[in-house]
């Protein structure tokens, strides 16, 4: 008994350590001193706020008005270095100071050679003159001679190592002369240019030894860390490059097209100058006349800018080691500089259509220099196909040589051009690349057979990519890949959707923003109108997004790339422009502000997360207007599920308080600003024809003009100083406590922009809100990145495909039963009224 109660005394008083300790440590606790002194704490004044009045410390004046500073028009030109997206001409003087280098270098061993030989002879003469015995005299000649021959003899091996390294050196530094900074390349430095073939084990790479592929190429291929070629890659590199075949190929997005029909462009550049070397030992003619550089080899058209220049850095990144130069010809960039760019005479040419037309049809001369074209690729070939590049296409395709006529024939049509010479010109290839080529079950069946020649057999979409690859030249003996699966959407994508009304979309944009933001975030708008709206009242919410459409300016667009690619929890606000192609890391979730107009369109949207072997996942927001959309893309993706998003209510109501006031506020400044832009129009207007303007409204007028604007200004503060208060604090569900402060959905972006807004407090009143006991503050608890929260959510959620085509049916047969009560109404009422009339008569 007695042992019990001495065990049970000893167990109390060890507890009542272990708290002692436990209190001890968290007094001491640095991450929850952070924590308490965070400005969501109760005990932190909200009110009375100094510094809310002070413009010019007020993190969310500038939040409220948005920075915008990336929307169209708002760059001044002077603003973005060209250098950086590598529309600078390559400076030759950089080759030329070498060469100058080189030469001085030269020089100066030909001046040291020459006084050493002086210096010789001077000791002949010397020795020669006097001194010593003549024997003697020999001897040490010999021995000298000896000496210097070994010299000789080290020297030229040092040198012939020397030259091998500055010729790789040159070959390198031409690269880099003219690789753009778009920072859309890959992670490709040039400054580690010496990491050799020793720093890479060559066994983890041996998956592509079957496709030999040239050593140089592989070379940038370790260094890119590419341990294994893609499905597709090793489906048509045999085929391109080693066979010669036209190739019409189609994989999932992300998959690594675009050195699907890169490397067999290389390979064949490549291998054609070795020939060349050869002939040259072998005939000793020069190897100009064989393998001539600066010709027009391959020619690469892409719907977009972005993705033509996405599409150059690839190249030149696996071009690094080899002397052979790729160029973006995009719009948006002065026509002239794109000109002074082509007289470098690069081998590749990356461009959109539209500008290529231009220089072409303006008698650009590398560009209609056609006739040693190896390779003519179109990128997302079905896009190339529809209205808006189509004619342009066409007219492109129609400058072509004939791919018919014999090569010599053609090469007398370029008279006076370099050509390659008849043995290396096999005839021109065909490339033909896209993820959604098969999306028609139609095409995808043609696909499956090979391009059958009866055109009226074809829907009208494969009829046009049909027609452009035949008049392009494409060969009937084709290589058809076709490595998409059924629903054509990447493998590792993970679809969702949240059904809601459209004007409650803002809202549960900022509800998956705040509670599920982290990685990069791309969001889609159909319209420019939407995607204003929702980029300004997410700013004025706080959150940071770069916007991306066609109406801004070149510059800008690649500005707003470079931003959101360097942020790493980045949020994009993108029409379609921005849908295909375009390949940035870390994009882990695709939101469907609006639904696009095609499936096609959907499955690009959506391929900008999950590529290459990442996960992501996409969210469609659909309104009941858009149900018979959603419900039709379903349908054409072959899919028997669709997962709804998982979403927590509780976070709602405090979502739809700060979107309210966000509304208030972006209305209120809309408002200001139009209302300074018509008067600007009309002061401008009234300048430029010399009419001086005087205010026609009375004094009465004016000082009731004068009194709302001040009253709208100061109700803009108050709302904006609410919202500030609001956003300065984690997320609260309906169940919140201020105790246990459970913050919910704080995304870094968010979390970074708090702490901000509380080191600002903390150094106003320093000790305030800091150490208060039983403050626990806990950020974030439930902030898990929407993947995760999709996979949380289990299966339960999904939904049946064949369920939305019911709903659809269901809303239309509604709509169409009030269509019919409102017709039989009115019938009903006109034949009152008509007897009526005929009773009165
Ligand atoms: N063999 C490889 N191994 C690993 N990554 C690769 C390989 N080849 C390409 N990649 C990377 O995969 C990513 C996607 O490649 P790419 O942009 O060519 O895809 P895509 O199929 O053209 O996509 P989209 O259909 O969206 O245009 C790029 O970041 C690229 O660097």
């Amino acid at each position: 008994m007695e042992a019990a109660t001495a065990s049970t005394t000893s167990s109390q008083s060890r507890q009542r350590k272990l708290k002692r300790k436990r209190a001890a440590a968290l007094a001491s606790d640095p991450q929850l001193d952070r924590l308490n002194s965070l400005p969501w704490n109760p005990s932190f004044p909200r009110n009375n706020d100094e510094d809310d009045n002070n413009n010019e410390n007020d993190p969310f004046a500038m939040l409220a008005t948005g920075s915008n500073e990336l929307e169209g028009g708002f760059l001044s030109l002077e603003e973005i270095d060209e250098a950086d997206y590598g529309f600078s001409i390559p400076e030759p003087q950089i080759n030329e100071k070498k060469n100058q280098k080189k030469k001085h270098k030269l020089d100066e061993n030909v001046i040291e050679e020459k006084k050493k030989k002086e210096e010789e002879e001077g000791d002949d003469g010397v020795g020669g003159g006097g001194g010593g015995g003549s024997g003697e005299v020999e001897v040490k000649k010999e021995k000298k001679n000896d000496k210097k021959k070994k010299k000789k003899k080290k020297k030229t091996k040092k040198d012939k190592k020397k030259e091998e390294e500055k010729e790789e050196e040159a070959v390198t530094e031409n690269q880099n002369v003219e690789k753009p900074d778009t920072g859309l390349d890959t992670d490709v430095k040039d400054d580690d240019d010496d990491v050799g073939e020793e720093d890479f084990d060559e066994t983890e790479f041996y998956a592509w030894n079957e496709l030999r592929l040239h050593p140089l190429l592989m070379k940038a291929i370790y260094k890119l860390g590419f341990k294994e070629p893609t499905p597709i890659q090793k489906a048509c590199i045999p085929a391109a490059a080693h066979q010669g075949k036209d190739v019409v190929g189609a994989a999932e997005t992300g998959s690594g097209k675009t050195l699907a029909f890169g490397l067999p462009i290389l390979q064949r550049i490549l291998e054609e100058r070795e020939k060349a070397t050869k002939m040259e030992e072998e005939r000793g003619e020069e190897p100009e006349k064989y393998a001539p550089t600066g010709i027009l080899r391959a020619l690469i058209v892409a719907p977009t800018r972005e993705l033509a220049i996405q599409v150059t850095d690839h190249l030149k990144a696996v071009a690094k080691y080899i002397n052979v130069r790729v160029t973006p010809i995009v719009g948006g960039i002065l026509a002239e500089k794109q000109e002074r760019l082509l007289k470098s005479r690069p081998e590749i040419v990356v461009g959109t259509p539209g500008r290529l037309w231009e220089l072409m049809s303006s008698g650009e001369k590398h560009l209609v220099e056609l006739h040693s074209l190896s390779f003519f690729v179109l990128d997302e070939a079905d896009r190339m196909v529809q209205n808006g590049h189509f004619k342009e296409l066409q007219s492109i395709i129609d400058m072509l040589p004939m791919p018919n006529i014999s090569a010599e024939d053609n090469s007398q049509h370029a008279q006076n051009c370099v050509t390659v010479s008849s043995y290396q010109r096999k005839k021109r290839q065909t490339l033909v690349f896209s993820a959604t080529v098969a999306l028609s079950a139609d095409f995808r069946k043609k696909l499956k057979r090979g391009l059958v020649k009866q055109k009226q057999s074809f829907t009208e979409e494969l009829n046009s990519i049909e027609t452009l690859s035949e008049r392009a030249g494409m060969r009937s003996n084709a290589a058809i890949i076709d490595l998409t699966n059924p629903s054509i959407l990447a493998a590792k994508l993970e679809e969702s959707f949240i059904e809601c009304r459209e004007e409650d979309k803002d809202a549960y944009l900022y509800y998956i923003l705040t509670v599920h933001g982290q990685g990069r975030t791309i969001v889609f708008c159909t319209s420019i109108a939407a995607l204003r709206h929702i980029s300004s009242i997410l700013r004025i919410l706080g959150i940071d997004v770069w916007t991306l459409h066609a109406q801004m300016q070149q510059r800008a667009r690649l500005k707003a790339m470079d931003r959101f690619r360097e942020s790493e929890n980045g949020i994009l606000v993108a029409t379609d422009v921005a849908a295909r192609g375009l390949d940035i890391p870390g994009v882990r979730t695709v939101v469907h502000y609006q639904l696009p107009h095609s499936a096609e369109v959907y499955v690009h949207r959506s391929g900008r997360t999950a590529r290459a072997s990442a996960e992501g996942c996409s969210i469609a927001l659909v309104s009941p207007k858009e149900t018979a959309k959603f419900a039709s893309l379903l349908k054409s993706f072959s899919k028997d599920n669709f997962q709804r998003f998982p979403l927590q209510n509780s976070y709602m109501p405090e979502v739809l308080k700060r979107l309210s006031l966000a509304r208030q506020i972006d209305k209120i400044t809309r408002k200001d600003s139009q209302v300074k832009a018509e008067k600007n129009w009309f002061d401008r207007n009234a300048n430029s024809v010399e009419l001086v303007t005087e205010n026609d409204d009375s004094e009465e007028e004016q000082v009731n003009k004068h009194k709302q604007m001040k009253a709208s200004s100061k109700q803009l503060k108050t709302l904006q100083q609410e919202l500030k208060m609001l956003i300065s604090r984690p997320l609260q569900s309906k169940t919140f406590s201020h105790r246990y402060l459970a913050g919910a959905g704080v995304t870094p972006v968010m979390q970074e922009q708090l702490l901000q807004l509380a080191k600002q407090k903390l150094n106003d009143r320093p000790g305030s809100g800091v150490g208060k006991k039983g403050k626990l503050v806990v950020i974030g608890q439930d902030c898990v990145e929407a993947l995760q929260a999709l996979r949380n959510a289990g299966e339960e959620v999904r939904m049946d495909v064949k369920d939305f085509a019911g709903k659809r049916r269901n809303i239309e047969n509604r709509k169409r039963k009030r269509k019919e009560e409102k017709k039989r109404l009115r019938d009903q009422r006109r034949k009152q009224k008509k007897k009526l009339k005929q009773d009165k008569d």
